[in-house]
Parts: structure tokens; C-alpha cells; sequence
């Protein structure tokens, strides 16, 4: 693992801070593509939404990455917005492009490693180089490589150049989808990895304990009504599916976040396979690159890089949730 510093790749840095806590750095590139080219909440203006001009890196390990990919296919925009996937392997030279089963090569710019993406957009720029990315065929540059970001540009700047109409992010609701997100990011989301990057005991039980509280109450929640915010799936529910079908797989026993199972939570699991089990999201999720990319790249937590057999999980299994409408 490594970061770009003025456009130079380093491979030695502090991942956490003294205490011991992970901080997500700061995401560089924050441009919007949208209906007609005007800026977005963030960023310059100048990415109108055109059919085949833009192009999405993704991992399939990567649940930040993973619900920017849910999003592409349930926006219907396989044929407007073109894929990328990285090897599941995250070593010293970062994310790249090694041929293995299901990596798909940059076809776009013909790179090997995901870092001179970066360095094309910007020569300069400094920061970790993360999936997603969303590239600009055109202009050569990246748009954005916010995942909370590609999500709400998915959902509607591409609506009238072939997308779908579904609405992911419906105005009425968007004031609790913002709230519930909120918190979710923090104890859910980013909470797995503040308690599996940990070095310090303070700090890794500081993110393990809101981390189940906020599950308890997920639990709660979820077992008066079949999605978090109104009886459609929201933005909310793939936001959280990203870190739940990971979870017993791997944040369980490789991020220590084990006082229980996600198999433990009646409610959890069937809202999770029944996510699962929504037309076009399965095919988004890849135990191999997941298991592979955790056990096998974070050498400090698992010296051995070997990948556990387990647990075996039914995704598949009936789930019985629309009796709770929607
Ligand atoms: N804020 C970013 C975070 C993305 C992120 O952290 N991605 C991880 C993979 S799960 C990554 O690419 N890490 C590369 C590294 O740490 O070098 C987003 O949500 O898009």
C-alpha cells in the first residue's frame, strides 16, 4: 500500500495517527458530471452527461467502490457508463490491473497500475489512490472519486441521455436518507475499518462499541419496516449493504468487529440477502475478490495472508421481508 505525495508513489507512511486511530484521508477529485454540464455541489463545471463518455474503476473487494457499481446496474447504465475492476490484491504498488479471473483491464487508458490515472488528472497530486474512480474520456481527467458522490450523479444526471427514472434519492426523503447516512457512515461503514485498523486498544474498542449499538438499533428498526427510509430501496439500503454482506465474511473475524454476527441479527440477515437477492445486485458481489482482497493485502493483521474457508454463508435463502411492505 502506498500514496502519491506531488506525484511521486511512497510506500512508507503512518496509517494511523499517534493513538493509534485509522483517519479516511480527504478525497481529491470532486467534480459532477450532470444533466447539462453546470457545476455540482462541489467542483468545477464542465461534465455534461453523455452517453459512453464516462468510465467507472472499480474492485469488487471495495465496498465503497461496490455501491457506486450497485448503482450503475440498477440505473441501467451498463451501456453509457464503461467498467473497469482491479486485481483484489492491494500491495506496495497499490490498486492494479494484473490479469486474474474477473479483473477487467483498462481499456480506456491502457494503464497497469491505477496510480497513473491519478497522476494523469493531476501530475501533481498527492493523496491515497482509491476506487472508485469516475474518468472523463473526454476531457482526460477524473471527475470525482467520491463513491457518496458517483452515487447521487448515477442516480439522476444521466436520466435523460438513456438511464432509467428509478429514484434512488427521492426528494421527500432525502433529509432522513441524509441523517440515517450519517450515522451509518461513521459507526457502520468507516466504523469496520477504525476498529480493524486500529493500533491501540482504546481505539479499536471506541469504534467496536457504537459500531454494535448502531446495529442493535438497525435491527430494531428494521424489523417494523423492509427498507431504512420509505418502502422503496434507497441510496441508504446499498450504502449499507456494501459493509453488511461483507461483514461476517471478513470485518467478523479480520477486523475483530466479532461481539456478533451479522447470522445473529434475524432481521439484518434477511434485509441483507434480501438486498442481495434484488434483480442485478448479486452480480456486483464477489466473495473471492472480497476474501482474497482483505486476508491476502493487509499483511499487519494477517501475516500469514491466508485466506479463511468459511464462514459458509446462504445469501440465496429465501428471506420472507415483503410482508413488511414495499
Ligand atoms: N472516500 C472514498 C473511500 C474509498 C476507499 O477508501 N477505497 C479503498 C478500498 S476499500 C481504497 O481504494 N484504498 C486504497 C489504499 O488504501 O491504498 C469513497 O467512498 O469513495
Amino acid at each position: 500500500m502506498g500514496l502519491l505525495i506531488d506525484g511521486a508513489w511512497h510506500t512508507h507512511y503512518a496509517r494511523t495517527t499517534k493513538d493509534g486511530r485509522f483517519a479516511r484521508p480527504q478525497t481529491q477529485f470532486r467534480h459532477w458530471v450532470t444533466p447539462d454540464g453546470a457545476a455540482g455541489p462541489t467542483g468545477e463545471a464542465g461534465f455534461p452527461a453523455e452517453a459512453g463518455r464516462y468510465h467507472l474503476y472499480v474492485s469488487y473487494a471495495c465496498p465503497w467502490a461496490s455501491r457506486a457499481l450497485i448503482l450503475r446496474v440498477l440505473k441501467g447504465l451498463e451501456g453509457l457508463v464503461g467498467l473497469s475492476v482491479v486485481h483484489w490484491f492491494l500491495g506496495e504498488d497499490g490498486w492494479h490491473f494484473d490479469p486474474a479471473d474477473g479483473v477487467i483491464p483498462d481499456t480506456v487508458n491502457g494503464v497497469r497500475f491505477l496510480r497513473e490515472l491519478y497522476t494523469r488528472a493531476d501530475p501533481a497530486c498527492s493523496g491515497k489512490v482509491t476506487v472508485p474512480v469516475l474518468w472523463d474520456k473526454k476531457r482526460g481527467t477524473i471527475v470525482n472519486n467520491e463513491s457518496a458522490d458517483i452515487l447521487r450523479m448515477f442516480n439522476r444526471a444521466f436520466d435523460g441521455v438513456g438511464a432509467n427514472r428509478e429514484d434512488f434519492f427521492p426528494e421527500p426523503l432525502r433529509a432522513e436518507i441524509d441523517r440515517i447516512n450519517a450515522r451509518i457512515y461513521d459507526t457502520v461503514n468507516d466504523g469496520v475499518y477504525k476498529a480493524g485498523f486500529a493500533t491501540s486498544q482504546e481505539a479499536y474498542e471506541s469504534a467496536v462499541v457504537p459500531l454494535f449499538e448502531t446495529l442493535d438499533w438497525l435491527e430494531e428498526r428494521l424489523g417494523r419496516a423492509r427498507f431504512l427510509v420509505g418502502a422503496r430501496p434507497t441510496e441508504a439500503d446499498f450504502r449499507l449493504f456494501t459493509t453488511l454482506v461483507r461483514f461476517d465474511a471478513v470485518y467478523h473475524g479480520h477486523f475483530k468487529c466479532n461481539l456478533r454476527r451479522l447470522l445473529d441479527y434475524p432481521n439484518l440477515w434477511a434485509y441483507t440477502r434480501d438486498l442481495y437477492q434484488w434483480p442485478g445486485v448479486a452480480e456486483t458481489v464477489r466473495f473471492d475478490h472480497i476474501k482474497g482482497h482483505y486476508y491476502g493485502s493487509h499483511r499487519n493483521i494477517n501475516p500469514t495472508g491466508i485466506v479463511p474457508v468459511g464462514p459458509a454463508l446462504d445469501l440465496l435463502e429465501p428471506h420472507d421481508r415483503a410482508s413488511k411492505g414495499g
